[in-house]
This record gives structure tokens, sequence and C-alpha cells, in this order.
């Protein structure tokens, strides 16, 4: 995934002397492909619009716009692309399928975001307890594509194995691709998930392997989809949930129980607030899955103690229902 129009990262430190951090990876935006997991798809197997132009996100005439609709059960309060007109992202909930190489339509067609790479100002920057982390260079709004998860595409037994050594270590690049919509949107084409899929960016990645877990993130992944060949293998894009101000560190939940609606993050924020919850951590315990019991040092006011989902929460605020992964990130 090429990225011609994406700004420079500069590399900061006023923490300590490290110049830089470890460079012990291949840098790229792609997936490399594991033993075991397919090959990309070729284009002749891709599904596309036939739509001449730019695709008219407000129709279902299109078979891209038709196919973001197919899986939002809810009321339709939006048209059928989840990008506006400016390329935000305006709903969090759902997989994108965005226009493909099959398309018929225009490259300045509105349902080609991700594809066209990042256009955001970042830093990556030393922190004092997380390690390296991801801060804005500028402001960014509400909805803005920051970048792809990309990395070793492994089946999620080498991933179990994999994961076993990092934990050793302390440290953790895998990202277990196990979206709940998957099986749901297989099951439209009469297909079962034979395969589970797990990205890791320990050893071939991009800057987004310096992003950090916050337990009150500003940004998530979202789902995307190039045709439905592999609709089991998306592209993990990060997006931006509230407007960053410049400096900001940007983060996301590795535990996937990002609160997509922006009114409900702010209304728990002023509960924890009220309750004065800060300072008042869960001990980590061990993971059920061999887990690091890393302490969280996010800082937030919904700070749990942990990055990881650890088995139950006596949390008052638990019952929330996990959206992505709960083995690895
Ligand atoms: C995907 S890496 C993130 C980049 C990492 N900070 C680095 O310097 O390479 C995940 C690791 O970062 C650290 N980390 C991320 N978020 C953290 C948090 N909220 N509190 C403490 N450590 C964190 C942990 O060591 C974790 O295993």
């Amino acid at each position: 995934m090429d990225e011609p129009e994406a700004p420079p990262i500069d590399i900061k430190n006023e923490v300590d002397n490290d110049p830089c951090p470890p460079w012990e990876f291949l840098y790229t935006n792609l997936l490399v492909r594991g033993d075991g997991v397919p090959k990309a798809p070729e284009k002749s197997t891709l599904k596309g619009c036939s739509c001449i132009g730019g695709c008219p996100s407000d129709s279902d005439m299109c078979e891209c716009a038709a196919k973001n609709m197919q899986l939002r059960s809810e009321v339709r309060t939006t048209t059928g692309f989840l990008y506006d007109s400016e390329g935000r992202l305006r709903e969090f909930d759902h997989p994108i399928f965005e226009c493909n190489d099959a398309c018929a339509c225009a490259e300045y067609c509105n349902n080609r975001v991700t594809q066209k790479g990042r256009r955001c100002a970042l830093e990556i920057r030393k922190t004092e307890k997380r390690g390296w982390g991801v801060f804005a260079a500028e402001d960014i709004p509400s909805g803005t594509y920051l970048g792809v998860y990309s990395g070793e595409l492994l089946t999620d037994e080498e991933a179990e194995v994999r994961g076993k050594t990092y934990n050793d270590y302390n440290r953790n690049y895998l990202f277990d691709v196990d979206f709940r919509y998957i099986k749901d949107y297989l099951a439209t084409q009469r297909r079962k998930l034979k395969q589970r899929y797990t990205v890791d960016a320990m050893h071939v990645g991009c800057f987004t392997r310096f992003f950090n877990h916050s337990c009150d993130p500003n940004s998530m992944i979202v789902p995307c989809v190039f045709g439905d060949a592999y609709p089991e293998i998306p592209y993990l894009a990060f997006f931006t949930l509230d407007p960053i101000t410049k400096g900001d560190e940007i983060t996301f939940s590795y535990k996937g129980d990002t609160i997509t609606n922006a009114q409900e993050r702010q209304a728990k924020r002023a509960r924890y607030k009220a309750k004065k919850l800060l300072g008042k951590k869960k001990t980590a315990k061990p993971g059920a899955f061999g887990k690091i019991d890393v302490p969280c040092e996010c800082g937030s006011v919904l700070c749990e103690g942990s990055m990881w989902n650890l088995g139950s929460s006596d949390d008052e605020e638990s019952g929330e229902e996990g959206e992505d992964s709960d083995r690895s990130m």
C-alpha cells in the first residue's frame, strides 16, 4: 500500500538517551503472508461495482455501497458509505468495504480512503512509562484514517507459539483478526470460518506497532476489506475516534472494548470522575492465555489497571462486550 501523500514521521526522545526505538523490524505497510495463509486474492476473483465516476453513496445502486449496508442491522441513519465527503469515517461499528481494483469507478470515488494512505502528520516519541508511542504532530479531526496494522499474517496456531515467547520478553505485537462481523458476513455467502488469523508486527510492521494501549483510547481499529474474496482477512485500519490535538498521544484499546459512541464515552468519563475512581486500579491477574501481567500506565481516569483482557472483571462497569480480540492485543 503506497502512501504518496504521507508526511514523514519524526522520531523524538526527551526522556532518555536512546536515539530511536530498537529498529528490529522490516518497515512496510503490507501484510506478509506466513505458512498456511492463502495468497492475496487475484484481481480476477474480486467483485467490484460498475459505477461511472464517483460512486453515488446515497444509492444502493452501487454494489459496494450495498455491501457496506448489509451488516448494519439497525435503522439506517446514514447512506451507503461509511465515509463522509471528506473521507472521514462516521460509523465505527462496521467493517468497511472499500472500492477496489475490480471496480469501474474513478480514483476520486469517496469510497477509496485507506488505499490512498495516511495524510496526517505524526511523530514517534519516547514516553516515561510506556516505551515509545505515537503522537499527533498536528490537530487531527475524528474519523481520520491513520494507518494500517501491518506485519506478518499468521495462522492462529503459529501466533499461539510466538505469543508464549514474546510474553517472556514483556513485549507483544500480536493482534488477532477475529472480528465479530466475519462469521455473519461469511454466512451471507454460505461459507464457514475455517481458520483464524493473527497479525504479528514484531519483525515486520510500520509505525502503528508503536501505538500504546489506553483504557480511554482516542483511536480504534476498524476492519477494512477490498473486495470480498477473503473477508476473514481484512486490513486492520486505525481511525481517530475523537478530535486529537497536536501533541496528544494516539492510543487504542488492546482489549477491543472501545465505546464507539462519543456521547457514551463522555458520559462514562463523567461517571468515573464523579465516583473518584482515579487511582483505584484493579490488580492485574495472570492472563487466561498466559498474557503478560504488566500494569497499565495509560493514566486515564478510566484506567482499569491492565492492558489485556484478564478473565472475569470485578469492576462496577464490567459486562461491556469485547469487540475485537481477546487473545493478543
Ligand atoms: C505494541 S507495543 C507498543 C509500542 C511499545 N511502547 C514500544 O516501545 O515498542 C506494546 C507494548 O508497549 C507497552 N505498553 C503499551 N501500552 C502500555 C500501557 N498503557 N501501559 C504500560 N505499557 C504499555 C507494553 O510493554 C506492551 O507490551
